[in-house]
């Protein structure tokens, strides 16, 4: 397409008065900015955990800044073109459209406990400060119901409220036995994988039952709601495309929501914050404290004080912990891609 500076392209560079200046481009959309300036303020990141989770060690993220921020664009090295450039689109509208209105300006945050033995919950915690309400991985690989029934002890021994994550790793059967071992939840996040399975344990146990990935990762986000498989839903910015998709989404599904991040470094979880800070009603506390879980993050991480943290843009440090070039290029391909198909969406 002839691009022309200003027609109707919110990142043209205006050309000198009088000039009329036209070049070749590929076709771009109103809200997507040039694969190419995007790549010209990138760098990729790599932060080591201090504790794994959920597998990972390293955490890789690509950051770039627009006119409005910075953005962030960090699907698990796993994930599908496909399912990765929803993530860019939320890196993108971060860093060129910035947040939407607030409604409040401090987000309660939960304390994430990965799958650690015992003995080092009092250690994670720490990390904490001030945190009323705990998530706690469960169901790990490896790992037996004993393990998460020591666990979850030992976090209601520091943190009232408890809630526990099992990742879609029980059948119905063994979600039921071993929510009854637990015991008592503020809610049980994604017991089993399908929403079939959701809406079979949530008729027999009375805890609440949330959905994370049966809504991230589902053909139809809206499914649980429909099939009544959960009472609450968890909402991840970056998976879900962005802030003003996880609004709109919010409305469509009628429960009660938790914002939580997907593992983000700082510049990831300031979208996040500000997405929970947007929602009309907030009854739960977000797991967006997990900032936490890094030996260091690009920016200073989101510390909760008395268990609650404030909205802010944020610029990442001077000397960040770069990946190497060979990762580096890995994830400037991968931007490619995934810019191609939002080209296409
Ligand atoms: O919700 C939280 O407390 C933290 C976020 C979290 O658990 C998470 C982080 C990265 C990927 C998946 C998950 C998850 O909720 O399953
Ligand atoms: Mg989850």
């Amino acid at each position: 397409m002839v691009y022309q500076p200003g027609a109707n392209n919110p990142f043209a560079i205006p050309g000198k008065r009088g000039e009329m200046p036209t070049f070749v481009v590929r076709a771009s959309k109103p809200q997507l900015p040039p694969v190419d300036l995007i790549l010209e303020s990138a760098l990729v990141v790599a932060l080591p955990m201090r504790t794994r989770f959920r597998g990972i060690t390293v955490r890789e993220a690509m950051l770039f800044r627009g006119l409005k921020g910075w953005g962030e664009f960090a699907p698990f090295p796993e994930y599908d073109d496909v399912e990765s450039a929803t993530w860019l689109a939320a890196g993108i509208e971060a860093a060129w459209q910035g947040p939407p209105p607030a409604v409040r300006d401090t987000v309660e945050v939960n304390a994430t406990v990965p799958a650690v033995p015992a003995e080092q919950v009092a250690a994670v915690l720490e990390r904490f400060p001030g945190a009323r309400t705990a998530k706690v991985k469960v169901a790990e690989a490896g790992q037996s119901l004993h393990d998460d029934v020591e666990r979850v002890a030992a976090v209601r021994e520091l943190v009232p409220t408890v809630r526990i994550d099992a990742n879609g790793a029980w059948d119905v059967p063994t979600a039921i036995e071993a929510i009854a071992a637990i015991g008592d939840v503020e809610y049980v996040e994604q017991p089993c994988a399908t929403v079939k399975e959701l809406a079979a344990v949530r008729r027999v146990v009375n805890v609440p039952i949330a959905a994370d990935e049966s809504i991230r990762r589902a053909e139809d986000p809206l499914l649980v709601a429909k099939a009544d498989a959960a009472d609450i839903a968890v909402l991840k910015v970056a998976p879900l495309g962005g802030m003003r998709k996880v609004l709109a989404l919010r409305s469509g599904l009628n429960m009660d929501v938790v914002i939580s991040s997907a593992l983000d470094t700082a510049v990831g979880m300031s979208a996040g914050i500000a997405a929970a800070a947007a929602l009309p009603m907030l009854n739960h506390a977000c797991g967006l404290g997990t900032g936490a879980l890094f030996e260091r993050d690009v920016a200073p991480s989101f510390i909760p004080r008395k268990g609650m943290v404030t909205p802010r843009l944020l610029q990442p440090d001077d000397d960040l912990p770069l990946a190497s070039p060979e990762r580096t290029a890995w994830w400037h391909e991968r931007l490619r891609r995934c810019h191609a198909i939002l080209m296409t969406r």
